[in-house]
This record gives structure tokens, C-alpha cells and sequence, in this order.
């Protein structure tokens, strides 16, 4: 293939309602999508930094940033295009990992696309549809997020993420556990929220059999989760802290993790996500996609992820709904609580044209 043609754009995408986690409060996603355009076919790609570098060092301005300025021009300058040499080409520069993703992505679209091959055949998919769980943000009340439970529950999400933080840990899973009983498939993530000095109060949440708990301590402090493993009977969960297959490989060895929530654009792609999955594999690690409240064309690609074989924990791939009134693509639609993997070429999903028109806040062409 050859570039022939990039277009950075940006979509602003209202949530349906406030999506709050430790470290802030999400109203909105500004989304950064990439479309490559080659004498083949042209392909999608989307980035999920958020719009503060809250959750990791990226965010959305900055990605632009170093896709217009060093990315683009790099692979434009390549003399051999598919989605293999993106990271090879991309390999000197340091860092900017969701931004590199996109791109690979978008390229990788193109590839399979040009090739009528399904991401999930690519990527070694053994599932024709995933079973979604649902992530749920802190609430002003109990009684508030006792509500939001059970209405996922009712829409047939088959395991219930909620977001945790100092004062808000405890007494929220107990009542969801109170309400809703011992067989619903419940984790929690505190986004990096705690420190080693809270491994008692953290241990509080062990009599109530939870799936896991996610990215306690920060993402540096691989050794404090290792100790904090070995005081908490919870599985602990590694999500800021796993950016390669290398990284996951180390805080396996290091026992600083039990399971592993693979998110393509922190490892830098769909290709090096199915490396953190195969080490995982290897290990006896299980692992889940996470998400970045991404729109259609990432869900799309994270639900092809979740069909690989090691992913036998429910992931965070809900319904388009779950965030977003209008999707850019047709929707994604629980039933009985999966999604199906999509089986057209490439990501399988196109954007609908006017529906992207509307969200539209911004287009760029980047010399190539
Ligand atoms: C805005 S919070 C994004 C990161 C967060 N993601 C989720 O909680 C799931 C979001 C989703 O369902 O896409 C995580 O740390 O796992
Ligand atoms: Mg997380």
C-alpha cells in the first residue's frame, strides 16, 4: 500500500450522562479519529486520550500534535506501508502511545479492508459475539447509584465495574451487594486512587467476592501492588501500569498483578494488545478489554479484541448507549448481553456520514 492521503478530525460526543471516576468528572469526549487514506482503501482509526492528561501522561490536543508533526510525516516517508511498519517506523519516538495506536490503527483498517479481512479474524478472534460488562461512575448518592445498577442489570450487562475512591468504596459495594445479591459479577476501579498505606482499609472489600480490583496504586508503583496482592484476598488488576507486553510480562513476574485489563491505545495498538494477551495467556493471567469511552469505530475494534481466546473476563465494551444518545456508526446493541463481533473487512464499521458531519468540531489534512 501506499499513503496516499491523513485527516485528523475532531468529534465532540455529549455523554448521556456525567461519567465520574478519582480523578475527575467526563460530560463529554472530545475524539480525536485518523483517517488514512492509501491506493487501496482507506481505513479509521481513533484515539482515546481524553481531553486532560488525568487519566495518562496523553491528551487529545497532544496527539493531534505529534501525528501533524513527526508521526504522518515519518510514515509518509516510509517506503513500505502496512500496519507492521507503523510501529517499526514509529518505534524511535518516545512515548505518545494512544497517538501511535490510532494511526496503526486507521492503517491496519485500511490493510484488512483492501485484503476483505476481518480485525478479528486478523487479530485471532474464536468468538462470533463478547459478553459486556459495564463500567459505572462515582455518584451523589447511594440510592442514585443503586439505580444505575439495576437498570444495567435489567438491560442484561452481564458484570458491573464501579468506580471507587476514597470515601466511596465500602459502602457502595456492600449495598450493591445487599441489593443485588452474591451472583452478580462485581469489580471496582480506583484509577490509581489509593496508596500502600490503605491495604487495610482496601482489605475491607474482600468478604465481598469481587472479580478483581483495578489499578489501586499508582501506575509507577508496580512493587506496592505486589505487596498489596499479598494482603488483599481480591485479584488485583493492572490497567494505567501495563503499557506493552513488556510491562505486563514484569508485573506478572513481580506478582503485581492477577489479571490484566487490556486497552489497545495505552499498549499502543491492537497488534502489541494481542502481545500483552498472548504473554498474559502464557502466564495463566486472564485478561478483559477496558475502554475509553470510545465511539463506534474503536468499540468496534475493542469488541473484536475481546473475542480472542484469553479474554474470558467480561469487558468494558457496553452498548453504544451507554454513553452516547447518538453514535457515529449504527449503534451497537446489547442482546442478551453481548455485543457481536463484527464481521465486515477491517474494523467492519463505517461512520454514517451525516451523523459524523454532526459532531464534527474540526478537519485537518496532513501533508503526506
Ligand atoms: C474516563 S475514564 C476512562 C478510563 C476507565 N474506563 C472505564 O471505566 C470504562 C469506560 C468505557 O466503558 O469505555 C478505566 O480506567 O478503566
Ligand atoms: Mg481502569
Amino acid at each position: 500500500m501506499k499513503l496516499t492521503g491523513v485527516e485528523l478530525r475532531r468529534i465532540e460526543m455529549p455523554l448521556v450522562a456525567p461519567f465520574r471516576t478519582s480523578f475527575g468528572t467526563q460530560t463529554a469526549r472530545d475524539i480525536l479519529l485518523v483517517r488514512v487514506e492509501t491506493d487501496e482503501a482507506v481505513g479509521w482509526g481513533e484515539c482515546g486520550a481524553l481531553a486532560d492528561p488525568l487519566y495518562s501522561p496523553e491528551y487529545v490536543d497532544g496527539a493531534a500534535d505529534v501525528l501533524r508533526r513527526f508521526f504522518v510525516p515519518a510514515l509518509a516517508a516510509a517506503d513500505h506501508l502496512d500496519a507492521t511498519a507503523v510501529g517499526r517506523v514509529l518505534a524511535p519516538f518516545k512515548g505518545h502511545r494512544m497517538a501511535k495506536a490510532a494511526l496503526e490503527m486507521a492503517v491496519l483498517d485500511a490493510e484488512l479492508r483492501a485484503q476483505g479481512r476481518p480485525l478479528a479474524r486478523e487479530l485471532g478472534a474464536v468468538r462470533d459475539r463478547v459478553p459486556c460488562g459495564v463500567s459505572v461512575g462515582i455518584m451523589g448518592s447511594v440510592g442514585e447509584l443503586l439505580d444505575t445498577v439495576g437498570g444495567y442489570l435489567d438491560a442484561g450487562y452481564v458484570r458491573i465495574k464501579l468506580k471507587i475512591q476514597p470515601g466511596w468504596d465500602v459502602e457502595p459495594v456492600r449495598a450493591v451487594r445487599e441489593r443485588f445479591g452474591d451472583d452478580v459479577l462485581l469489580q471496582v476501579d480506583a484509577n490509581t486512587a489509593y496508596t500502600l498505606a490503605d491495604a487495610r482499609h482496601l482489605a475491607r472489600l474482600d468478604p465481598f467476592g469481587l472479580l478483581l480490583i483495578e489499578q489501586p496504586l499508582d501506575e509507577e508503583d508496580v512493587l506496592g501492588h505486589a505487596e498489596l496482592a499479598k494482603r488483599l484476598a481480591t485479584p488485583v488488576c493492572l490497567d494505567e501500569s501495563i503499557v506493552s507486553a513488556k510491562s505486563a510480562a514484569d508485573a506478572i513476574a513481580l506478582g503485581a498483578c492477577q489479571v490484566v485489563n487490556i486497552k489497545p491505545g495505552r499498549v499502543g495498538g491492537y497488534l502489541e494488545a494481542r502481545r500483552v494477551h498472548d504473554v498474559c495467556a502464557a502466564n495463566g493471567v486472564p485478561v478483559w478489554c477496558g475502554g475509553m469511552l470510545e465511539s463506534g469505530l474503536g468499540r468496534a475494534a475493542n469488541v473484536a479484541l475481546a473475542a480472542l481466546p484469553g479474554f474470558t473476563l467480561p469487558g468494558d465494551t457496553s452498548a453504544s448507549d451507554r454513553y452516547y444518545r447518538t453514535d457515529i456508526i449504527e449503534p451497537f446493541v446489547l442482546s442478551g448481553g453481548h455485543l457481536d463481533v463484527p464481521a465486515g473487512p477491517g474494523i467492519g464499521v463505517d461512520p454514517v456520514p451525516e451523523l459524523l458531519a454532526e459532531v464534527t468540531t474540526a478537519t485537518e489534512r496532513v501533508a503526506c
